[in-house]
């Protein structure tokens, strides 16, 4: 038969430059977010972040070797305001996460400290035709990060935790028959930090406004056990899906702004 090549296990992060010379570049992402040096801008207070997700947009769960995505009908699910001028939809939201029980895992840390794991809701800048072409433009895509804390059980979570055990495996995928609205994810509080960065994967386009939500929501320990029901390929064969975050980045002289 053919020659086998196996498919060369992803290489780390700090590897990517290799491949990727942005890596290195002025706007990366995530960094380590220093309270003190977050400037308030009454800006984003004055125009606050409108956040209006409907309620049956999102249409499946896929493990993509790399996280667990839920994919969404963009229709009717919008962001604007805050930091943005335009429009933003919701295409996919997906997370990072540690070791088990763990405290590591967050992409983002605040004043050096790590969270057990980090979600992003991805959303594209409706100026552009498609996400696609919004991907790598310096104003294509709004993240929203909500760091995970370990605690009580998250109801709103759960529907999607408990959907981890049937996508095992890469390009596995299951449809998502309910109605679930994402802003179930997000703290009460909606104050947060915002700055410029980028893709925290290749290829690491310096393409997001990022909005990291202050609070934390707690999910419980089994909810973030659940998210190692997701395999993934490691050196020594198929493994538990885990520590897939990137380290924070040099902030470069950029300037965080803070509601
Ligand atoms: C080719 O375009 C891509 C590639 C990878 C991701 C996922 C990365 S980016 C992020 S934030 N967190 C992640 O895990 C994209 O997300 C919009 C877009
Ligand atoms: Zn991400």
């Amino acid at each position: 038969g053919f020659l086998q090549v196996a498919s060369p296990v992803p290489q780390g992060p700090n590897k990517w430059h290799e491949q990727f010379p942005i890596a290195k570049g002025q706007r990366q992402s995530p960094i380590d977010i220093v309270t003190s040096n977050a400037k308030v801008d009454k800006a984003l207070s004055d125009n606050p972040l409108k956040v209006s997700y409907s309620n049956n947009c999102c249409q499946s769960v896929t493990n993509t070797g790399a996280s667990f995505q839920v994919v969404v009908d963009g229709a009717g699910t919008e962001i604007s305001g805050g930091p943005l001028d335009s429009t933003y939809k919701l295409v996919q939201f997906h997370a990072h996460w540690g070791p088990l029980g763990g405290d590591e895992g967050s992409e983002h840390t605040v004043d050096g400290v790590t969270y057990p794991a980090e979600l992003h809701l991805v959303h594209w800048n409706q100026k552009y035709k498609d996400v696609g072409e919004a991907v790598d433009k310096p104003d294509g895509l709004a993240v929203i990060g909500v760091f995970f804390s370990r605690g009580k059980e998250h109801a709103g979570f759960k529907p999607i935790s408990d959907l981890f055990a049937k996508v095992p495996r890469k390009a596995d995928k299951v449809d998502i028959s309910f109605n679930y609205d994402p802003a179930c994810l997000l703290p009460a509080r909606r104050d947060y930090w915002t700055y410029l960065g980028s893709l925290t994967t290749p290829p690491l386009f310096e393409s997001v406004t990022w909005i990291v939500m202050k609070d934390p929501v707690e999910v419980s320990a089994e909810q973030l056990a659940a998210l190692r029901n997701l395999l993934w390929e490691t050196p020594s064969g198929e493994g538990q899906m885990c520590n897939n975050y990137r380290p924070p980045q040099p902030l470069q002289g950029r300037l965080v702004r803070s509601t």
